[in-house]
């Protein structure tokens, strides 16, 4: 089942931030100004010892132990990894970053021909606003269905950049591949058949996602994004060269920010596969944060089962020590839910959970 809105709702007027920033770089609109307890704290340098991990994926291809462990401890621990020797071209890599900037750069009334109708999450504007008097984010998001064919929505594919459609396919090409071998290895680094998933997932949904987060006079007051877990099984995140250090995952109580790596790719496990492994790899909370001076894009690719599929913790994942916790249901009506509610952290998840007697 495809996630479609079923009323219509009211989000009231919802200001672009491209176009606030231009016409007045002082203001913040009351609408994207946090309560105190949701503001980040603004962190003048980097010097976090704690990094998320990184894994070599070229290691991971000729199953070394090693890395396996590696990847292992970062689906545990972490949620969140980066990923080098992806294996995609940097040209290809680079073409995606450059036609979505340009995207962003195109004058509103274009980038307007391809509205994100309330209540859904496809197209330009802000996806997952429901009320009029629900916080916005600081971003502009252009959001596309990519596989299976039939949730695509041509009409919202942009003629403009003009290679801005084949520069898609292409990535989305590649990071579909790279996504079933990550997959492979999560797999095996739980003691599961390399093709588990493949199996199990049919024809996975692939969705883009591009963020772009223009300067805030402001940052301390305002999220870029906010925290949410992803409802795919596997998010791959691809941050622009250029890019300001915005995104920020939840270890602990504490807010740790990802260190943009050259040539990297981000990698977090989303909601379907914390499920899947009934909980012994988490999708973590993450959000963004904006920076006074500097922009930021994302590019975002959310990797997940066919909206057939009925699922619920893999079997060998579940026994006397790790009892069951979430229960089984359809993938599809798990998209519906995660679209048609605001981000709101981790709370969609309950969706699925058990609620056992000694779980808070
Ligand atoms: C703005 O969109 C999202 O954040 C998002 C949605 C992705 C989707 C589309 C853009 C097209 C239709 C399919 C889908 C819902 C995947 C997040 O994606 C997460 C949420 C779920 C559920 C998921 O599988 O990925
Ligand atoms: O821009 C970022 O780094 C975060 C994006 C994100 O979490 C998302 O699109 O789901
Ligand atoms: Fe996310």
């Amino acid at each position: 089942m495809a996630p479609v809105p079923s009323l219509p709702i009211k989000v009231g007027h919802i200001d672009d931030v491209q176009e606030l920033r231009k016409a007045k770089p002082a203001t913040v609109p009351e609408r994207f100004i946090r309560d105190m307890a949701d503001r980040p704290k603004v962190v003048p340098n980097l010097s976090s010892s704690l990094d998320i991990p990184i894994i070599d994926l070229s290691k991971l291809m000729k199953t070394d132990k090693d890395e396996v462990m590696q990847l292992k401890t970062a689906c545990e621990e972490w949620g969140f990894f980066q990923v080098l020797n992806h294996g995609i071209d940097l040209n290809v890599v680079e073409d995606i970053e450059k036609v979505a900037e340009d995207f962003f750069m195109l004058p509103l009334q274009e980038k307007q021909k391809y509205p994100m109708a309330p209540g859904t999450v496809q197209g330009y504007g802000q996806a997952f606003v429901f009320s009029e008097n629900q916080k916005l984010d600081w971003c502009n998001m252009f959001a596309l269905g990519v596989e299976p064919p039939c949730i695509r929505n041509p009409k919202l594919w942009p003629s403009k950049p003009v290679n801005f459609r084949e520069a898609l396919e292409i990535y989305s090409r590649e990071v579909r591949k790279l996504c079933k071998t990550l997959l492979k290895y999560i797999a095996v680094s739980l003691g599961l058949k390399g093709d588990v998933f493949e199996e199990m997932f049919g024809v996975a949904v692939q969705a883009v996602r591009m963020n772009y987060y223009p300067p805030c006079s402001r940052p301390d007051l305002v999220l870029g994004l906010s925290p949410h877990s992803d409802g795919s099984a596997l998010t791959v995140l691809q941050q622009g060269k250029d890019s300001s250090v915005g995104l920020q995952i939840l270890k602990g109580q504490t807010w740790v920010p990802v260190k943009p790596i050259p040539n990297a790719l981000v990698i977090n496990i989303g909601d379907t596969l914390e499920v899947l492994t009934n909980g012994k790899y988490k999708s973590v909370e993450h959000r963004a944060v904006t920076h006074k001076e500097r922009d930021r894009l994302s590019i975002v690719t959310f990797y997940a089962p066919s909206y057939e599929i009925e699922l619920g913790p893999m079997a060998e994942l579940v026994d006397e020590k790790n009892p069951c916790r979430y229960r089984r249901y359809n993938h599809g009506e798990y998209s519906k839910h995660y679209v048609t509610n605001k981000l709101q952290g981790k709370r969609t998840l309950d969706f699925a959970k058990i609620q056992s007697k000694t779980s808070n």
